[in-house]
């Protein structure tokens, strides 16, 4: 089904039928809808070691057939195509939305007017390894000989919560550890005067090594806190120590030089990469190989341009994003849930939910089409999150009280770090038992996780427990 760029999608029948179908979901209970095996088999979706469980949704096969008539009509297909290679999706600035291509392999082809993007984003990741391997073994030093060990990124938005997400991620991973020892990695991102005392504390001036991430290079915040700290460099060490202790990130190689820092010590990313999507480009790139090296980020790009490939190629029914974006509209538009609650079982995974908020928050929640149309429809989820342990003793008990919130549950099968206890289950099987437990009213058993070879499991409820109808447990 073909809808003219200016049908809203909520005229469509896919759509309509989805707004008839919320009467007979209603009339089901999830308890019920969870002894239907053939219905869970079939809501489990496993990718490189990721597993996705949705069986505890509240929709049943008929429900994810309908959901994929709307993507037909939204023809989500033919706009993951066009996006990957290179239309202009972003119409409202007029440019291709390439983020996938800073993670392409080299040999890859993603043009985007025309050229191939792959050999110059490529070129700017060999200019960081060769960048940040200088700063690591000693061959650049700061303005008075001392090898740089630490790192200031000063950005905000999406030049600061993807990278920090990943830095949290990678701080307690056996190799990053390795990689990261005797040197720190800290985040300026709010103007408060109070952020920068935090951040310079503790830290030299003559041993840190100053990173300004900013797309624009015109964010009010991250100018003010770059200004500052090149005074507190140059107060220090003398003005001339700038060129030695600042580098920058940016689309805008001009402003970086009026700032005064050394073109050639830039770091380039395009305008075709949104700032929410940017964590894989010199932003998130610079800062993290400086920290840990560059092979360890390599592997985090190479992780993400296989999630690239599975987005672009899975037919829907696996397709793990699609799904979980499709769910997202089922929940908020049709559910009438506004909210959705990110959990994952692993500390590492800290600061996956403020970042998910930016990616989430900023594109979606739109209150016009992308025609300028106003809709009649609420669109976008509110994310919030925590780890999911700290989040029980906090505020999953108004979720148990009755309010409904689809709720994502991230498992991890094997933790990075090992417990102190000997003896006793892996931290995270507990976590995850503890998962079964609350679950019990409605699950079928489970496999034990050790015997699914499952790297992570990722599960979301729609109200699991979360229900009172279910007679809850608190
Ligand atoms: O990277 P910058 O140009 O400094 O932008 C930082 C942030 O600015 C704005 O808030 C945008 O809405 C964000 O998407 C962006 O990430």
């Amino acid at each position: 089904m073909k809808m003219a760029s200016s049908t809203l999608i909520c005229d469509t029948e896919p759509w309509k039928e989805l707004r008839a179908h919320v009467e007979d979901i209603n009339k089901t209970h999830l308890r019920d809808l969870m002894n239907d095996t053939n219905r869970c088999q079939s809501m489990m979706v496993e990718f490189d070691g990721i597993l996705l469980d949705y069986s505890r949704q509240r929709a049943t096969l008929d429900t994810l057939n309908k959901l994929f008539n709307l993507a037909e009509a939204a023809r989500v297909k033919e706009k993951i195509v066009r996006m990957f290679n290179g239309e202009h999706m972003n119409s409202t600035e007029n440019r291709s939305v390439l983020h996938v291509a800073l993670r392409a392999p080299r040999d890859a082809v993603i043009n985007s007017d025309g050229k191939n993007v792959v050999p110059e984003v490529w070129q700017v990741l060999d200019k960081i390894r060769d960048f940040s391997e200088r700063v690591r073994n000693g061959a650049w030093v700061g303005a008075t000989g001392k090898t740089l060990k630490d790192v200031v990124a000063i950005g905000i938005g999406g030049s600061f919560l993807g990278p920090l997400f990943v830095h949290t991620a990678l701080q307690t991973e056996v190799e990053a550890i390795e990689g990261a020892r005797g040197r720190q990695l800290r985040f300026l991102a709010n103007v408060d005067p109070i952020d920068v005392a935090r951040n310079i504390t503790g830290l030299n001036p003559e041993t840190t090594l100053v990173v300004v991430v900013s797309k624009t290079f015109t964010t009010a915040e991250t100018m003010l806190n770059a200004r500052t700290l090149r005074e507190w460099i140059s107060s220090a060490l003398g003005p001339q120590a700038v060129a030695k202790h600042m580098v920058a990130v940016s689309t805008n190689l001009k402003l970086v030089e009026q700032f005064g820092i050394d073109p050639n010590n830039a770091f380039a990313f395009w305008d075709w990469v949104g700032g929410r999507y940017s964590v894989c480009s010199a932003v998130g790139v610079l800062p993290l190989s400086l920290q840990y090296g560059f092979s360890i980020v390599e592997k985090f790009l190479k992780g993400a341009s296989s999630v690239d490939q599975h987005f672009y190629s899975a037919p829907f029914e696996k397709n793990i994003p699609v799904l979980l974006g499709l769910l997202s509209v089922w929940n908020v538009s049709f559910l009438g849930y506004p909210a959705r609650a990110i959990l994952p079982y692993s500390q590492a995974l800290e600061k996956l939910a403020p970042h998910i908020q930016q990616v989430s928050m900023e594109s979606n929640g739109k209150a016009v089409s992308i025609d300028g149309v106003p809709l009649p429809y609420e669109t976008g989820e509110i994310d919030f999150g925590e780890p999911g342990t700290n989040g029980q003793h906090s505020f999953y008990q108004l979720i148990h009280q009755g309010r409904v919130i689809p709720c994502d549950f991230i498992g991890v099968v094997k933790s990075q770090q090992p417990i102190y206890l000997k003896g006793k289950l892996d931290i995270d099987v507990e976590n995850w038992r503890f998962e079964i437990s609350i679950l019990k009213d409605v699950a079928t058993t489970p496999k034990p996780i050790q015997e699914t070879g499952i790297k992570a499991r990722l599960k979301t409820p729609t109200y699991s427990y979360i229900d009172n109808r279910m007679g809850g447990r608190r």
